[in-house]
């Protein structure tokens, strides 16, 4: 885990910046990152609409200290209101760095190379980045995610795809008739479709090898559910914060005709979750 910077550095202390929304911190992002020098920072600027690292989960990705701002506050800008505003920000800035694509203020008028001119420092320019020759964007992390295409999810992502809830009550059934499962309640995070995922899920900062269950538990009570089976272990009555890393799509969420025939996929799909890490060591 990165560091936490509950009380973040002083911003006099800061020499260079890379700004952008950075949701998701993906591997596009941290190539900007490694433009920084030690004093860098990461200036995100906040539309609202983050939810692959929603709120301050960004921070968890990266050692330079990260300072959000929010985009209705600063859009309005003109180009030298905006670097103005950097520099009261940041009164040691000497390098920014951006990539190809960034664009800033009123309507988006002013672009990564019109800072060129208007700040009097370094701007570095970043080219795009691609994977097989698809730019790596926070836009096209969402889709794979939502598609439960978790593996070109986290192949962009250049990690596992993470999200973060807190554990709730359940039916009371995983235990008697299927499996023990915590369940928890999501907020923030965007997630992926309905079905059966091997996972790892932390709990209290230790990881567990595990399989998760998203989707109306159109078999029972027919609500929504996210819930994970920690395998080979036994979880007494967990309470508090619940982590899920997705590691890849086993199946589609499925209506059965008997809680039976449930609980037999339910063994498979552990078996087939066990082999997975049984193989991947
Ligand atoms: C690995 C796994 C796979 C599951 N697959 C399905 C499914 O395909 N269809 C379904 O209706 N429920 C599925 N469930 C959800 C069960 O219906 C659920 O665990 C059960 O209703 C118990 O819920 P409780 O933990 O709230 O008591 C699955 C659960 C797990 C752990
Ligand atoms: N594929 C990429 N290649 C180069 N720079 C990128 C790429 N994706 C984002 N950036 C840069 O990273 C910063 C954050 O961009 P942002 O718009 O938040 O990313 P995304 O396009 O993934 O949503 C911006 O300066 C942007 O130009």
């Amino acid at each position: 885990m990165k560091k936490n910077y509950s009380t973040l550095v002083n911003k006099k202390e800061i020499t260079s910046i890379a700004i952008g929304g950075f949701d998701g911190m993906h591997i596009a992002h941290q190539k900007l990152f490694e433009k920084l020098d030690k004093n860098g920072a990461v200036v995100a600027i906040e539309s609202g609409y983050t939810n692959i690292t929603p709120k301050s989960f960004r921070q968890e990705y990266t050692n330079f200290p990260v300072y959000y701002y929010i985009l209705e506050n600063i859009r309005h800008l003109d180009g030298e209101s905006f670097v103005k505003l950097l520099k009261e920000e940041f009164p040691n800035l000497k390098k920014i760095v951006v990539g190809f694509d960034f664009y800033f203020g009123k309507n988006r008028k002013y672009s990564a190379q019109n800072l060129l001119g208007l700040f009097k420092g370094e701007v570095v320019i970043i080219d795009e980045i691609c994977n097989n020759n698809v730019a790596i964007h926070s836009r096209y992390i969402r889709e794979f995610i939502k598609e439960g295409n978790i593996k070109k999810a986290n192949c962009f992502l250049g990690r596992e795809y993470k999200i973060a809830g807190a554990q709730v009550k359940g039916q009371g059934l995983g235990k008697t008739d299927f499996v023990p499962t915590i369940n928890l309640i999501v907020e923030d995070f965007l997630l992926p479709n309905e079905g059966v995922y091997i996972t790892k899920t932390i709990l209290k900062d230790e990881e567990f090898n595990s399989i998760t269950f998203l989707g109306h538990r159109v078999t029972t009570d027919g609500s929504y559910a996210i819930e994970t089976h920690i395998l080979n272990k036994n979880i007494e009555d967990f309470k508090g914060k619940v982590e899920i890393k997705f590691i890849d799509k086993l199946r589609e969420n499925k209506k059965f005709n008997s809680f039976e025939e449930l609980k037999n996929q339910i063994n498979k799909d552990i078996a087939q979750a066990e082999n997975y890490f049984n193989t991947n060591k």
